[in-house]
């Protein structure tokens, strides 16, 4: 197996893009992991110099690949974050258009996946569900983890996949903060309150944004799907990047999902980006299981006062226009925000708790609605070559 000095020997002959004597030597170079024959690591940098950085990345990734006994590298750029500040910019390049990703239609001469509600490429998973937004900041995370411990809670068997490579939250919302282990070839789910968790943030520095180019995220995803250890799970939720762009738009496609579930808060501008969302999901065959509200109305912790901040209801409404199911509404609650913050989401802290319910009825609806059938759908596979 190949050790860390292994990769720093090899990576003493890559170029430092600040002047450092090579990448080995040049503090822009983060922790390395070497997981079995997995390499991960991050190269610093800032998203306006991530272009031409570019190629640093790809001669890191050609050396350590040559080192006896590696199978895989992953190397991502990555820029400090701000607290609070925009994620990193996304690629602009459609990873659609990267070298070695092409689309296939069903019987177009490429082997088929099993279709509609299989769980296909994650064998032993019977459904894949995608929480989405259609833009950052709405607590698509939050509810994503949330409805994940709910579905937990009804006896189900459950994943939670962290997809969003542009801004992880899920080692934070989970206080989850260790190394995956290997299992044979497989990277070891972590497990919190019952769940299985995997995220890119438990591979890379945390505290960074990364900086995506299209072929990365695919590699990226890939990896999370198929070579971490599930096992059987009745569902698997993903946590998807907000936004409704190229990257999101090939994750759609990439994963074999049952649904996907929207978040909006009830102000006009997020349910027109809610409404992107749907129109994104539409326009791959994945059926949307439903709309959740989220801060939907303000519940005053002291007297219990409801108070609707943006005339709550604004998603119900939409998702009746859109013909869409509404799934339920989340308050906008001090507790739920300081649970995410302290690591152990409201639905684990306090599993009988009126949010926990909020929670618990939005999850039993959208495991209704799996189980007795969405409308299912023609899955098209997208083939990646490496
Ligand atoms: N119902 C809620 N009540 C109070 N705070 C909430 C609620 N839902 C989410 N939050 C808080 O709002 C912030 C954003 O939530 P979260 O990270 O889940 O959003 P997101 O849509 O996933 O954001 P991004 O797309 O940028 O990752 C967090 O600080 C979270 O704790």
């Amino acid at each position: 197996m190949p050790t860390e000095d292994d990769v720093r020997r090899a990576l003493g002959a890559v170029p430092a893009p600040d002047g450092a004597a090579s990448l080995a030597d040049s503090p822009s170079l983060s922790k390395i992991s070497v997981l079995g024959s997995r390499v991960i690591f991050s190269i610093e940098t800032t998203p306006e110099k991530a272009g031409a950085i570019e190629p640093i990345r790809r001669a890191a990734e050609a050396a350590v690949k040559a080192v006896p006994g590696v199978s895989d590298v992953l190397v991502a750029l990555t820029a400090e974050r701000e607290p609070g500040s925009a994620p990193a910019p996304r690629p602009a390049a459609s990873p659609m258009a990267a070298r070695g990703a092409r689309e296939a239609a069903p019987g177009a001469g490429t082997p088929q996946r099993p279709q509609g509600h299989s769980g296909a490429g994650v064998p032993g998973v019977r459904h894949i569900v995608a929480v989405a937004s259609g833009k950052g900041g709405v607590g698509k995370s939050t509810t994503a983890a949330n409805l994940a411990l709910a579905l937990k809670k009804q006896g189900l068997r459950v994943g939670l996949m962290d997809a969003d490579v542009y801004g992880p939250s899920v080692p934070t919302l989970f206080g989850l903060h260790s190394k995956p282990e290997i299992e044979g070839k497989q990277m070891k789910p972590l497990e919190a309150h019952g769940l299985k968790i995997m995220s890119i943030g438990f591979l890379v520095d945390a505290g960074t944004a990364m900086i995506w180019r299209g072929p990365m995220v695919m590699s990226a995803l890939t990896q999370m799907l198929t070579e971490v250890a599930w096992g059987e799970l009745d569902i698997l939720v993903v946590d998807m990047p907000p936004g409704t762009g190229d990257a999101q738009l090939t994750m759609a496609q990439r994963v074999k999902l049952s649904g996907a579930v929207i978040v909006s808060t009830p102000q006009d501008l997020a349910l027109a980006d809610a409404r992107r969302g749907v129109a994104m999901f539409r326009k791959v065959d994945v059926p949307i299981l439903g709309l959740v509200e989220n801060m939907s109305y303000y519940c005053c912790p002291e007297c219990g006062h409801r108070a609707d901040l943006f005339g709550h209801g604004g998603a119900r409404a939409e998702a009746q226009a859109m013909g869409t199911p509404f799934l339920g509404e989340i308050p906008l609650a001090v507790e739920i925000r300081a649970q995410s913050d302290a690591g152990s989401p409201i639905v684990a802290q306090d599993p009988e708790g009126a949010h926990a319910k909020a929670y618990g009825g939005i999850a039993e609806l959208l495991w209704k609605r799996l189980t007795e059938g969405a409308p299912g759908r023609v899955a098209r596979a997208i083939v990646i070559e490496r």
